[in-house]
């Protein structure tokens, strides 16, 4: 970040939204006036776009009946693969190394899993290297993938520590690699609570030089950060639809598999994983599609897919190279006006914009009852554990000023301590 020059006026707010080449895409979301939705890395709200090819397939389903699989516009018989090729330029990815599939928790079982039985045709080490701050949902998959082939998850799933409880080093990773036998790399592209963005290249760079697979969780970078998956050589990632990429709540996940491992026997094989020219042959021997598309398991889901079919035309209006640089500029402008205008507040998230995904981790010890404040008064957050409020001025739908104006109603909440209305958190959703 450079420590130059930031005007940190509400007039030079609103004067950069003016220049905002993604300002009119706003408009295609369903969010209330009085709103701040700054939430978008948990759950993005619905476009219009959305909204009508949801509609279409609903529409379809009445009209076409069980035609809809071949005579749908478009049909539903390759819906994963089609959005999976839409979602390739935003990884960095050829069309046929992505599939939009299960949910991101399966296909991390089924990805850790088909690596792990492939170490052991290779007799390769059966480790997997992740961290101690990731989701835990990752850590739930891989340790039942470990004990499913009777590996002691204790013994075989291997932690790099962070040093500071917000961000992992990449250097540890590579001395984790350069210390320990590793098999499997798993890391997130960015920390579910701090927001930090890690060195994919880098780390996908050391692993292969050490022998083991590179894969990510790109939960909290797809939509909002751009990726070069195929250029790295990453050997697999997932993802989830209903952050950034705005494709409704439980909707599809998705999956990359790099192409020089087309042909592995997935861990969880089904038939829409089969190929599809013999998919309806009905042969009781399984034989997986040449591309990602192996990765399916049964019937695409294709009503909790459609939003993303519609979602993807708002992106097909820009880059992810703008939404990145906008989401930059946003973060950017959000922790130089804690920093200037909440002196009780601490930044959790790297500053150096190269290690910064979408969201902005603010740090206070009453940040559960402050968020519910914020939430109070229109300004959509969330909590995490133990003290971090996250902010996401998703770069489709938020602006400078909307930054600037939410920032002054949390400033007023902490200096006027409002937050000490609210109860102590409880059990439930945050
Ligand atoms: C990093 C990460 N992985 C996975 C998930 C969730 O996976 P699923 O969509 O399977 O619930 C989340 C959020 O819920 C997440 O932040
Ligand atoms: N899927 C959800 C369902 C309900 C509430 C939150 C989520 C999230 O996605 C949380 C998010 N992954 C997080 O980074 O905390």
């Amino acid at each position: 970040m450079d420590g130059d020059e930031f005007d940190p006026s509400r007039e030079a707010a609103v004067a950069r939204d003016r220049e905002d080449p993604l300002a009119a895409l706003r408009d295609r979301f369903s969010l209330p006036d009085d709103e701040f939705y700054m939430d978008g890395n948990s759950l993005g709200p619905l476009s219009t776009d959305a909204e009508e090819s949801l509609a279409r397939v609903v529409d379809e389903w009445r009209e076409l009946g069980i035609r809809g699989w071949t005579d749908a516009d478009p049909e539903w018989f390759d819906y994963g693969e089609r959005l999976g090729a839409r979602l390739a330029p935003l990884l960095g990815a050829d069309d046929d190394e992505v599939v939009v599939t299960n949910s991101t928790t399966v296909n991390i079982h089924t990805l850790v899993g088909t690596f792990l039985d492939r170490l052991r045709e290779e007799g390769g080490p059966t480790t997997v290297l992740a961290n101690d701050l990731d989701f835990p949902t990752d850590h739930y998959a891989i340790r039942a993938q470990l004990r499913q082939r009777g590996l002691d998850p204790d013994d075989h799933l291997h932690l790099v520590e962070s040093r500071d409880g917000r961000t992992v080093e990449e250097d540890d990773v590579v001395a984790a690699l350069e210390a320990e036998d590793v098999g499997i790399v798993f890391m997130p592209s960015v920390l579910y609570r701090s927001g930090q963005l890690l060195d994919v290249e880098r780390i996908t760079e050391a692993a292969h030089e050490h022998g083991a697979y590179a894969g990510f969780d790109l939960a909290h970078s797809i939509g909002a950060v751009d990726h070069d998956l195929s250029a790295h050589g990453v050997d697999f990632a997932v993802w989830c639809t209903y952050k950034y990429l705005n494709a409704g709540p439980g909707s599809v996940g998705g999956l990359y598999v790099n192409e020089r491992h087309f042909g592995t026997t997935p861990a969880l094989a089904g038939w829409w994983g089969n190929d599809k020219e013999t998919q309806f042959d009905m042969e009781l021997t399984y034989t997986p599609a040449r591309n990602a598309g192996a990765w399916q398991i049964g019937t695409v889901h294709v009503l909790s897919a459609a939003p993303l079919d519609g979602s993807l035309d708002v992106f097909a209006e820009t880059t992810i190279e703008a939404v990145r640089e906008k989401s930059v500029a946003l973060t950017d402008a959000l922790i130089r006006l804690v920093d200037e205008r909440l002196p009780d507040c601490a930044v959790g998230t790297p500053r150096d914009a190269a290690r910064r995904g979408g969201h902005v981790a603010i740090e206070h010890p009453e940040a559960y009852r402050v968020s519910l404040a914020l939430k109070d008064r229109g300004v959509v957050v969330d909590f995490r554990q133990p003290n971090v409020v996250r902010v996401c001025p998703a770069p489709l739908y938020t602006s400078h000023a909307d930054v600037w104006d939410a920032v002054e109603i949390l400033r007023e909440i902490v200096e006027t301590e409002a937050y000490a209305e609210y109860e102590p958190r409880g059990a439930g959703v945050t």
